[in-house]
């Protein structure tokens, strides 16, 4: 089939280049020219692992391709797929203005039969939005093209994106339409050989699951965060109860991790977008207010307790931050923990010294360009230099590396003895008996 992506980003690369993968010919169109020019050259703008590979070899077969005009690239598309952002408003709703532009750019350039996929994270009723701006052009054409329109949610997670769209939990399709049904069953097959996993459902069903799948997923990890606070209270270790509930089938033990918050360019939000169209439509979403709330909050965790140790006196300290992007396996910084962490220390006149294995080029893009001419902030090249001299040591992103490091290394190379465990990667018994004074989140005091 030819298939064309519009919006070539983490979601829209990822998913051209595994359907060019399975043989289909894929055009990915991005109205971001320096973003193309890079592609064409060979370069990949993100770093998801195994990509690379994909987009190199799906090229070289001539399998997959890139472009700034969409025009042309409909020319021999059976599916389009949009995958262009849907940012948070500053009043948390979900900013459509990309979602309905290409829409419109569809309408003035459909010459035949072509199923429109939404891939992106929209609110319920975009699939009617974005079917009205098409017909809108055509109309304004005076031409009468069919077409159907599809939600078709995108699931993967960052950092194991490819593994994820290659082998989909589910693929949720959002139609009432048996011609656009037959053409979505045809390409998602190869995706769902060995056993049925595609649900068929109405587009506003498939809009909707979308952000319940991620509100949940941040229900649960804000729940747990809530309960490691609780756990400090009254001297109890947050792991042992993670895994004491998480042996409960109704429970289970993915993303019930305690940590120094969510982050990402999804469950914040999501959540939030979520919670606005409650109150659009009266109705206080009070579960996911907390939700947010609680991890709004958890973000400060960290620097609340360095703060503690150094009895509030930063200003003389030189703190190690390991890991930046908001998870591992990728260079994403939006929403990391990380950098609400290294905004309050370098506020409260700490210097930083930070290392991630993949997101330092993006760090050093995030952070304005007087933060690091102030020299507070040096993102450093590699994971002990920033240790060297510091007064503290703090795990944020768990980073494979980060998981088993070489205490007697640390306690030489710094000068003053204390762990921040952000993600609970250490046992505490062996930080302290190698000399550090630990804190976790959620972890008994001694
Ligand atoms: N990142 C994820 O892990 C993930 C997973 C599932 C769903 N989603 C959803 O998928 C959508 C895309 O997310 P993303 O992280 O890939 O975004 P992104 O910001 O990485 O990529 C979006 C791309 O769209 C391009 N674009 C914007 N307007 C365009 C236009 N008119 N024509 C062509 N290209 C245009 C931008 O230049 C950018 O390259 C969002 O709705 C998001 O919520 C994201
Ligand atoms: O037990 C856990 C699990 C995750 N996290 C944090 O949650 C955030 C998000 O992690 P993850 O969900 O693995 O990555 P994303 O790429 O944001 O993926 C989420 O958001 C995507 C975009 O909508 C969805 O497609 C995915 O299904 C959904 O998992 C990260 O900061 C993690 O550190 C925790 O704190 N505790």
């Amino acid at each position: 089939m030819n298939v064309t992506l519009i919006g070539t980003g983490y979601v829209g690369l990822v998913t051209g280049a595994c359907f060019a993968e399975m043989g289909n010919t894929v055009t990915c169109v991005d109205n971001d020219p320096a973003k193309i020019e890079q592609l064409r050259q060979g370069v990949i703008p993100i770093y998801e692992p195994g990509l690379a590979d994909l987009v190199t070899r799906n090229v070289q077969q001539e399998r997959l391709q890139f472009t700034t005009l969409l025009g042309d690239a409909m020319q021999s598309a059976d599916i389009l797929f949009l995958a262009v952002g849907t940012p948070a408003r500053p009043d948390g709703s979900a900013d459509m203005q990309f979602v309905l532009a290409v829409a419109h750019e569809i309408g003035r350039h459909l010459q035949r039969y072509t199923v429109v996929v939404d891939k992106s994270t929209v609110p319920v009723g975009t699939t009617e939005q974005v079917r009205a701006a098409i017909q809108e052009e055509l109309d304004a054409r005076q031409v009468d093209v069919p077409f159907d329109v599809v939600s078709n949610p995108e699931f993967l997670k960052e950092g194991v994106a490819v593994n994820d769209f290659m082998s989909p939990d589910r693929i949720v399709i959002g139609s009432t339409s048996a011609r656009a049904k037959e053409v979505m069953a045809a390409l998602y097959a190869p995706f769902v050989r060995n056993h049925p996993r595609i649900l068929y459902m109405s587009e506003r069903d498939a809009e909707m699951t979308k952000y319940a799948a991620n509100a949940m997923l941040a229900t649960k990890i804000s729940f747990m965060n809530e309960i490691a606070n609780l756990c400090e209270l009254v001297d109890v270790d947050v792991e042992q109860v993670r895994l004491g509930i998480g042996s409960d089938a109704r429970i289970g033990f993915h993303f019930i991790y305690a940590g120094a918050g969510y982050g990402g360019s999804c469950f914040p939000k999501d959540v939030r977008a979520l919670m606005h169209i409650g109150a659009a439509h009266d109705y206080e979403a009070g579960l996911l207010r907390s939700v947010d709330a609680r991890n709004n909050a958890q973000k400060k965790i960290l620097f609340e307790k360095i703060h503690r140790h150094f009895q509030g006196e930063l200003q003389s300290r030189t703190i190690a931050v390991w890991g930046l992007a908001f998870k591992p396996g990728t260079d994403d910084l939006r929403e990391a923990p990380s950098r609400d962490l290294i905004e309050a220390l370098l506020a409260a006149g700490a210097c930083v010294k930070a290392f991630d294995p993949e997101a330092g080029a993006a760090a050093r893009r995030a952070f304005a360009q007087d933060v690091q001419d102030s020299g507070r902030l040096q993102i450093v090249e590699a994971q002990y230099e920033a240790a060297i001299d510091a007064d503290a040591l703090v795990l944020v992103t768990e980073w494979k590396p980060f998981r088993h490091p070489d205490f007697k290394t640390l306690h030489r190379l710094m000068r003053h003895h204390a762990i921040f465990d952000g993600r609970n990667q250490y046992m505490p018994s062996a930080v302290r008996d190698a000399g550090f004074t630990y804190a976790g989140i959620g972890r008994t005091a001694s």
